[in-house]
């Protein structure tokens, strides 16, 4: 079986959990790893090639984007210019429909395949409020995430000026509304008052309910556990009251990395152009013969 070539670009949470998705996966190889710098290479790391940029490794099929979302497209874009297909997490959920457009213009015009915001949400979770509105075309559907991090709010506090090291934890409130419990360390030289009020006016953040707090040390406080409680109560034809639930417990890096690994193989089955994950056949997703598959879910 020839097998499917994947770098892996950015090496933080995602990236690492990518990796340990990439070995396990019986049908990928590692193509190499993208940093932005590439002097000091990890232990970890060895027995890969790690490069600052994606023209060096040979053959690359996918690249897993595991960069900040606010950088997702800008790296698509260079990778579907090489003709390398895409995968990304890209979780602002407002401007999903704009870059989607975009990246589907950049695929189309370098026959690459972009697959966006291919996380747990968006991504699986999308798969599932779609599926549940499959059964209950009329009703309400409500996403409780957590308690637990946010991979996205927190990425985007360490983005802020002043911000040593941040921890984004997600509250649920109820019926999908959520507070942002956000723990900081500031850098020398810094005003705290400062720094919150930049993290509360930041897009991520300024629709929420936001408390941000000073700690002396954030990784004392950190656990990337999250879930989420999906529920929908709808109508199924003229017949009300019908009652969805979905569950879930996880490690937020983890999973997010597995559903992209599983997102890369889906690109190389789709024709040119971007895609988010509610587009893609459910069984490009999976390793395995289709009957096979076919068989033993359906
Ligand atoms: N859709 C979903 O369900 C989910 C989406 N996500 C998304 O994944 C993204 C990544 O999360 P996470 O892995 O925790 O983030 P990290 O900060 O741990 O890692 C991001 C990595 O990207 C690289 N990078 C490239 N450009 C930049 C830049 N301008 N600033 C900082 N880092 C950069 C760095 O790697 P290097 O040093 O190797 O260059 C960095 O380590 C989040 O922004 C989030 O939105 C996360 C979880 C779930
Ligand atoms: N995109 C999230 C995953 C979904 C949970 C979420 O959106 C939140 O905690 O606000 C993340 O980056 O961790």
């Amino acid at each position: 079986m020839k097998k499917i070539r994947a770098a892996i670009v950015g090496y933080g949470n995602i990236g690492h959990y990518v990796l340990d998705a990439l070995e396990t996966a019986p049908d990928f190889e590692i193509a190499g790893i993208v940093r932005r710098d590439a002097s000091n290479v990890p232990a970890r790391l060895a027995g890969y090639k790690v490069t600052t940029s994606l023209e060096t490794l040979e053959e690359v099929q996918v690249a897993i984007l595991c960069t900040p979302s606010r950088s997702a497209q800008e790296y698509a874009e260079k990778a579907l210019a090489l003709g390398i297909n895409t995968v990304d997490s890209f979780d602002i959920h407002t401007d999903i429909v704009e870059t989607r457009r975009a990246l589907d213009a950049s695929a189309r015009k370098h026959a690459a395949v972009a697959v966006l915001s291919a996380g747990w949400d968006p991504g699986t979770d999308s798969m599932v409020r779609a599926l549940l509105e499959v059964c209950a075309p009329k009703g309400l559907t409500y996403t409780n995430f957590g308690p637990g991090m946010s991979m996205g709010h927190t990425v985007a506090v360490k983005a802020i000026d002043g911000v040593q090291a941040a921890l984004s934890m997600t509250i649920p409130t109820g019926t999908g509304i959520h507070r942002r419990m956000v723990y900081i360390e500031v850098k020398e030289g810094y005003d705290f008052a400062d720094v919150a009020a930049k993290i509360k006016a930041d897009p991520y953040f300024v629709h929420d309910e936001t408390h941000v707090m000073q700690v002396e040390s954030v990784d004392s406080l950190l656990d990337m556990g999250h879930g989420v409680n999906l529920t929908r109560k709808g109508v199924s034809g003229k017949t009300p009251n019908q009652r969805f639930e979905f569950n879930m417990s996880i490690n937020n890096p983890a999973l997010t990395a597995q559903i992209m690994v599983a997102s890369a193989r889906a690109s190389l089955l789709q024709k040119p152009g971007a895609y988010t994950m509610i587009e893609i056949p459910l069984i490009d997703y999976l390793y395995g013969e289709r009957e096979a598959l076919i068989k033993r879910l359906v």
